[in-house]
């Protein structure tokens, strides 16, 4: 549990959402930034209730209604693995600013997001090599209209896809530096 001893090492605890849209490399960057901060990982896919997976598996986006609940259950989860475990880093497509400020406000702690920025030719590239995934290219194009790129005031960087993954890790660590954990 979050003891008054183990608060007290951090400003804030880590709580850190990498986002962006399908392909950008969530569960990969998140599950290795996580290991090298020794948090827990969690990844936002495995909690999408079965009808929001069975809806991206025929091609149709999802909409807010489809998203709201489904926020509801990370932010508790969130919450739970920070108390257990002084933070965490999940994996999750915080498409939309109210969704980045919901699962803050929920929470009732600073949370940080990574985005991880690249483009329609590299998306495409890489979900069309990943096997085994239900997300279909096809909604690669209503991803990258959904997303919201991060406004000034908001607690995100942002970092390029386009390397390979250990100096993307480092990148993301770096630019994470600025942040009082
Ligand atoms: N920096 C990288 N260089 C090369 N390949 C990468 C890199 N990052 C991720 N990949 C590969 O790209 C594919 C997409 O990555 P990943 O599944 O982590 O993305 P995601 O954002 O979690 O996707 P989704 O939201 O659709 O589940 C995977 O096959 C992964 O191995
Ligand atoms: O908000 C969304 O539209 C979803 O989270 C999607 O981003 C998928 O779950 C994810 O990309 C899986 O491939």
């Amino acid at each position: 549990m979050l003891t008054a001893e183990s608060q007290s090492r951090f400003n804030n605890p880590p709580i850190i959402v990498v986002m962006g849209v399908s392909g950008c490399g969530k569960s990969t960057v998140g599950a290795a930034l996580a290991q090298r901060r020794s948090l827990p990982f969690m990844d936002a896919d495995d909690y999408h209730p079965a009808a929001n997976v069975a809806k991206m598996s025929q091609s149709i986006p999802l909409n807010d209604a489809d998203r709201w609940p489904w926020f509801e259950t990370l932010a508790k989860t969130m919450l739970e693995k920070t108390k257990m475990s002084g933070g965490v880093v999940c994996g999750c497509s915080a498409l939309k600013k109210s969704y980045r400020e919901f699962l803050s406000k929920q929470l009732g702690l600073p949370v940080v997001y990574v985005l991880l920025n690249g483009s329609r030719a590299l998306l495409l590239e890489r979900m069309s090599a990943r096997k085994d995934h239900y997300m279909p290219v096809s909604l690669l194009d209503s991803q990258l209209d959904t997303l919201e790129m991060p406004d000034d005031d908001e607690p995100v960087v942002i970092v390029s896809i386009d390397q390979d993954l250990g100096p993307l890790i480092e990148a993301v660590d770096t630019a994470l530096a600025s942040f009082e954990f």
